[in-house]
């Protein structure tokens, strides 16, 4: 029997902008059905990653392989069809389409029987159903961020990619999309999730690694950084609180 591959494969990814580099060959995986964390300092390129592999920024060279399918330079549409759906960075939902249709749109043309359907999604997060008619620029910094996770969804990802997704929430708030993020992991969906906080990551990740200047200099299994997670603390450089029981 033949191991599955992995949901994401990068290796030596050089990437940047304007000629510029920002990625130093980066080499990350995510097993499938596992969550991967990134960390890092401000700037380290964490986004850069996550908008290369999505397909919204060209490398200059190295390998992006979803599901055993190199897809590096490919369009952002063509990641997409192949199973990476992405939560950026912001939200970035549409100011003034209700919530109604941010899911019917992201919904269309997903093909006969899809894993998620706008009622699943909608079961899933259940406020999204108390704010179908209200407008993206109606909605609280919580309620966009489950649009945007639902909006992510309805594309059927086999990886989920997910730019900071508890970025200005409140505590309750933020600690309600990790329990929906765990949820999800729990269920199998692979994901990479770029946190700023450590304890947060420990929370939800089966590995951490950490980003610094376009290069990974850490990746292990949490187990390993909650046992010690000065070793991480050092790399960020920025008093992070400690995780729960350390
Ligand atoms: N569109 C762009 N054009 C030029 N330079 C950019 C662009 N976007 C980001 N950069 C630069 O690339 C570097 C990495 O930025 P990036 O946003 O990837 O870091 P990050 O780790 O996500 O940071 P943060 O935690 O602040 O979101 C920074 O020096 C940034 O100024």
């Amino acid at each position: 029997m033949t191991a599955a591959p992995a949901a994401l494969r990068v290796e030596g990814l050089h990437a940047g902008y304007h000629g510029g580099l920002v990625l130093h060959g980066v080499g990350l995986h995510v097993e499938a059905g596992t969550v991967q964390a990134l960390v890092g300092r401000n700037g380290a390129g964490k986004t850069t990653l996550i908008h290369t592999i999505a397909g919204l920024l060209r490398p200059y060279s190295g390998m992006v392989e979803i599901g055993g399918v190199d897809l590096a330079g490919k369009p952002a549409h063509r990641v997409a069809r192949a199973g990476v759906g992405l939560v950026p960075q912001g939200r970035r939902v549409f100011p003034s389409l209700t919530v109604a249709e941010h899911l019917r749109l992201a919904a269309a043309g997903r093909g006969r029987d899809p894993m998620w359907t706008v009622e699943r999604v909608l079961e899933l997060l259940p406020r999204l159903g108390e704010r179908l008619d209200h407008r993206g620029d109606q909605l609280s910094g919580g309620e966009q961020q489950m649009l945007a996770i639902g909006r992510a969804l309805l594309t059927q990802p086999r990886l989920l990619l997910l730019d900071e997704p508890t970025e200005g929430l409140a505590l309750d708030l933020a600690a309600r999309v990790r329990g929906l993020l765990t949820g999800l992991a729990e269920a199998g969906l692979s994901m990479l999730l770029v946190e700023q906080r450590l304890d947060h990551a420990i929370e939800v990740a089966d590995r951490i690694a950490v980003l610094d200047y376009g290069r990974v200099v850490f990746d292990a299994p949490t187990a390993q950084v909650r046992a010690d997670p000065t070793t991480v603390q050092s790399m960020l450089s920025i008093d992070q609180p400690l995780p729960q029981g350390s």
